[in-house]
């Protein structure tokens, strides 16, 4: 058995539910919850149900809105003083910054993104996509604790069952430490409803949109199903969407539980952003388009009658 600590972020009523992922996954190690900011009450006993035995909000000057430094020491500082095996987050934007910053102040290994994990005998092993998704490799890490992992939001599902522990919440005092560069504002982007890394549907545009106002027809239907709208590299290239919205290689990484493709080639840089989707569908004027290789629905038809179809029979049922 391990001590595991798993750090998450605190949204206004609830946390990262990457975090349940995780969690369903350490079941049967000591774990411990712990945020920069006040776990909502709401969340302290979700976390609780899926096997947190202490959540943490951490709290201190200079920590209202994130910094790399604030957040790393801060983190440095609790994480020192608990003792913990191993310490997990989601692949978020900001734990992406932040646990290679962590690790390093440890000196201690990181696996990063990991899809899936096992702990057998208290023992971290992981397996990471390498070179666009071509390959699996396997992950361990050495060398002295705590070790850090960072978990692919959606990757491992929600638990499929419970496991409940104390789940006692405390506040703990923590500090900033010096903060040379701070980060004044976040600005979320305007069409994006849920960031995409974490949302379960996603609609994506690609090339074929041929305008920006041509995505209005992708977010009715995002609007209809509950979903987040993407983007291709040549969407957003050619200024139809902003780069917040790309998904592949040198966009952002999801795997909702259903990815809608709408005018995308399939080219393998985008596939490398969203072939772990559960469910991938794909409307394309080309029967021969390399996406219908790796659908699991395909449409051979123009999107702008499609689209619009599938927005109306939706409605119908939802
Ligand atoms: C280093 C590098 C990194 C890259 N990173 C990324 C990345 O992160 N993400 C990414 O997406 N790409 C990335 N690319 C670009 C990638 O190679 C492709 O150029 C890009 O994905 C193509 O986007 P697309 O599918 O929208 O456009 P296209 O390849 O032009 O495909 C458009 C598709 O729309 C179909 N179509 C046309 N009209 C309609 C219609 N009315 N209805 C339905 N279908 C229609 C066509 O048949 C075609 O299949 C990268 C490339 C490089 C070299």
């Amino acid at each position: 058995m391990a001590k595991v600590l798993v750090f998450t972020e605190v949204t206004a009523d609830n946390v990262k539910s990457v975090t349940y992922e995780i969690l369903g996954k350490l079941a049967g190690n000591e774990v411990d919850v712990a945020a920069v900011g006040q776990v909502p009450a709401g969340a302290v006993a979700e976390l609780a149900k899926f096997g947190a035995a202490n959540i943490h909000s951490l709290k201190g000057d200079n920590l209202d809105n994130y910094s790399p430094e604030g957040y790393a020491n801060a983190l440095k500082e609790f994480i020192g003083n608990g003792g913990y095996d191993y310490v997990f987050a989601g692949s978020t934007s900001l734990a992406k910054d932040l646990f290679p910053r962590l690790s390093g102040m440890f000196d201690a290994g990181m696996a990063s993104e990991v899809t899936n994990f096992t702990m057998d005998g208290g023992t971290f092993a992981g397996t990471r996509p390498l070179f666009a998704g071509k390959c699996l490799a396997k992950v361990e890490i050495e060398g002295p604790k705590p070790h850090f992992v960072t978990v692919r939001p959606n990757a491992l599902g929600m638990p499929s069952s419970e496991n409940a522990a104390a789940g006692n919440a405390a506040d703990a005092s923590v500090s900033a430490g010096e903060i040379r560069a701070a980060i004044k504002e976040i600005i979320k982007g305007a069409s994006e409803k849920l960031d995409l890394t974490e949302a379960n549907i996603i609609v994506s545009g690609g090339r074929a949109m041929k305008e920006a106002s041509n995505f209005k027809i992708l977010e009715d239907l995002a609007d209809t199903i509950g979903a987040t709208v993407g983007a291709s590299r040549a969407a957003v290239d050619s200024g139809y969407a902003p780069h917040a919205m790309q998904v592949g290689q040198t966009g952002k990484t999801v795997a909702p539980s259903l990815y809608i493709a709408c005018g995308i080639s399939g080219a393998i840089q985008h596939l490398a952003g969203m072939r772990t989707s559960k469910c991938i569908v794909a409307i394309n004027t080309d029967p021969d388009a390399p996406i219908f290789t790796k659908a699991d629905y395909g449409i051979v038809g123009d999107l702008f009658q499609i689209v619009p179809i599938l927005t109306e029979e939706f409605k119908k049922i939802m």
